[in-house]
């Protein structure tokens, strides 16, 4: 659901170059990815204009003999012959480059084709599982389904592109936390345009990515975070006096928490009040939460509409604001604005341009605002289908004085001490994020520049894709006992997010010298996993793993506990009848109106 007023000042549409904005490294990085990673697309562009080129040439020559004849100037044949051969020659000569690359793309996807014979995985024809894209919306569902019946590690082919699908936690952990696979492109380059450029979540791991992670990092340090729970914690109140203002009409919870979301981000990261809960209540405020809510669900309908690349966007006056408001205002120190502002650009030792720094202002929110408040609505929706889970977490709110009852109607804010003894809310949040991941499809990897070896059993040639899906590794029942169901106490155990040795599928041999390509090796050996609590192969991973992990983590579980506890201890929430129960809160793409 989407409400709200009409404009679109936050994210305009415009066509914009595909490489606008990149800086040279940036730009290189693309076009080998491009050609690298297995695309048919250039090959077969060169080549389709370059046949194209025939006939037009061949008609024009054909053309211009017949205007030199109607004005009475007569070409000899064998002059027409030799100039529609030479053109004939030029055509033919610019396919041989598309030709050569096509069939090498060919004979890669070729090879990859029959490393990955001995895979199980579902077989279709020409496309691949292309046709699911459209056909199902939840992929992430559908992927935990092969699972199942595939096992840990199986394989899937989406037209040229091969992928070796992993669900076994060791070499899940092993794949993500390997430094020689990056991410990949084309998982990533269609939010550049709506995001303004690339940035530290959509770029690959280089020299510019890690100067922007190292030089923000700290944004987000526990130090940072009791300042941040202050600020959740009156950003929830708000949304309380909001909601509680007119109870029994329903509302579009999820649309609220996005909102709390982006003004906590607002005030933490940029000390700047965004407005997106304020503009709620009043008619006049400029709703810029309702643009960057329409313009993310633009974002995800072209995921599963790869067709919608006629509307692109760049990034409005709302970020550029912001950059303005960090450059004019004295930032607090140690916030993502002072940090960024502070960052050196790796290739010209200088502080960031603006046309970098953009993308990585919009990049915060588009990371934060979705992940945090759609995580918020899954635990209130499963409180309100689990009450005696949610009497269980009222009992810890009260023994902390943080419930509201009729002797104690305004209890005290969340504070950043409470945070730590709210073990029960902890695990529920923990359970509402292993059973809906709000990456569910989790993350790709590639080795671009040379083959690999999968756990020195399964050579991999380069451009082979490794798939870590986040939902299926926590929702499968070789990995979970009972995996769909809501069971929260199960976090109350130390150690749950790791593998239980014991319940690994793929033969002993795998486990034997974990390393990927040449990066870190993790574990040794499977008896290095002996004993769960010691073992560091991950089976919960919605923040995922290694160095690409999720870098708003902390501020995430913050936000996450100090509103939910804000908002449980003053309201009871309720499955609107219009949802027509839980079957209707399953996901559906339906545009903005
Ligand atoms: C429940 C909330 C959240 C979840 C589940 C989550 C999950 C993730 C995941 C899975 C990734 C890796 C994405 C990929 O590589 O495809 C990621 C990356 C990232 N997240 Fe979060 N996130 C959450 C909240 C936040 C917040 C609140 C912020 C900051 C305000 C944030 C900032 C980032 C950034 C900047 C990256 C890119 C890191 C990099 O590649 O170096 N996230 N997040």
């Amino acid at each position: 659901m989407c409400q709200g007023r009409q404009s679109s000042d936050w994210f305009q549409w415009s066509p914009r170059r595909a490489f606008s904005g990149f800086t040279k490294s940036q730009k290189a990085e693309l076009t080998k990815t491009r050609s690298g990673g297995g695309a048919l697309r250039d090959p077969v562009v060169g080549l389709a204009l370059a046949l194209a080129g025939l006939p037009v040439l061949v008609a024009s020559a054909l053309f211009a003999r017949a205007a030199c004849s109607s004005i009475g100037l007569h070409l000899p044949p064998a002059a027409v012959t030799a100039c529609v051969s030479s053109l004939a020659l030029v055509c033919a000569w610019s396919a041989v480059g598309p030709v050569l690359k096509l069939t090498s793309a060919v004979r890669a996807a070729h090879q990859r084709s029959l490393a990955l014979r001995g895979l199980p995985g579902p077989q279709y024809g020409l496309l691949g599982i292309l046709p699911f894209l459209r056909a199902r919306k939840d992929l992430h569902r559908q992927v935990t389904e092969w699972a199942e019946q595939y096992g840990p590690i199986f394989k899937v082919r989406c037209i040229n592109y091969h992928a070796v699908v992993i669900t076994d936690p060791v070499l899940a952990t092993c794949v993500l936390r390997d430094k020689v696979l990056d991410k990949v492109r084309f998982q990533y380059h269609f939010l550049d345009p709506f995001l303004g450029g690339v940035n530290i979540l959509t770029g690959p791991t280089d020299d510019h990515w890690r100067a922007v992670r190292k030089g923000v990092s700290p944004a987000f340090s526990a130090v940072r975070m009791r300042d941040a729970c202050n600020v959740v914690a009156q950003c929830a109140l708000q949304l309380v006096h909001i909601i509680a203002a007119r109870p029994q009409t329903p509302r579009n919870i999820d649309n609220l928490l996005l909102r709390e979301s982006m003004d906590v981000i607002g005030r933490i990261g940029f000390n700047k009040d965004m407005g997106a809960l304020r503009a709620v209540e009043d008619a006049h405020a400029v709703d810029q939460a309702d643009l960057m809510v329409r313009s993310t669900h633009e974002v995800t309908l072209r995921i599963y509409e790869p067709y919608r690349v006629h509307k692109l966007w760049k990034p409005s006056s709302i970020v550029a604001g912001l950059l303005a408001h960090m450059r004019s205002t004295d930032p607090l120190p140690g916030s993502f604005a002072q940090l960024l502002l502070a960052t050196q650009d790796p290739s010209t030792k200088q502080p960031l341009a603006d046309h970098l720094m953009i993308p990585e202002i919009a990049s915060l929110f588009f990371a934060g605002i979705d992940t945090t408040g759609h995580t918020g609505t899954w635990v209130l929706y499963l409180l309100s289908q689990h009450p005696e889970v949610e009497e269980k977490l009222l009992r810890e709110l009260d023994a902390l004085e943080l419930l509201a009852t009729p002797s104690r109607p305004h209890p005290r804010p969340v504070s950043p001490q409470d945070l730590g003894r709210l073990s029960f809310l902890q695990a529920i949040i923990k359970e509402a994020l292993r059973l809906y991941p709000p990456v569910g499809i989790g993350q790709i990897r590639v080795s671009r520049r040379h083959d690999i070896t999968l756990a020195g059993k399964l050579h991999l040639p380069r451009g082979t894709l490794l798939w870590v899906p986040h939902h299926a590794i926590q929702n499968t029942s070789f990995n979970w006992d009972q995996p769909d169901k809501f069971l929260p106490e199960r976090w109350l155990e130390k150690g749950q997010e790791y593998a239980d040795v014991s319940k690994l599928r793929l033969p002993a041999e795998w486990y034997e010298g974990m390393g990927v390509g040449t990066g870190t090796p993790l574990p040794s050996s499977a008896e290095d996993c002996t004993g769960a609590p010691s073992c560091t192969a991950k089976r919960y991973m919605p923040f995922a793993e290694g160095p690409r992990d999720c870098l708003g983590q902390n501020l995430a579980k913050t936000s996450l506990l100090a509103s939910i506890a804000t908002l449980v201890a003053h309201l009871h929430f309720d499955l609107a009848d219009r949802m027509q129960g839980p079957a209707g809160s399953v996901i559906t793409f339906r545009p903005c109106q």
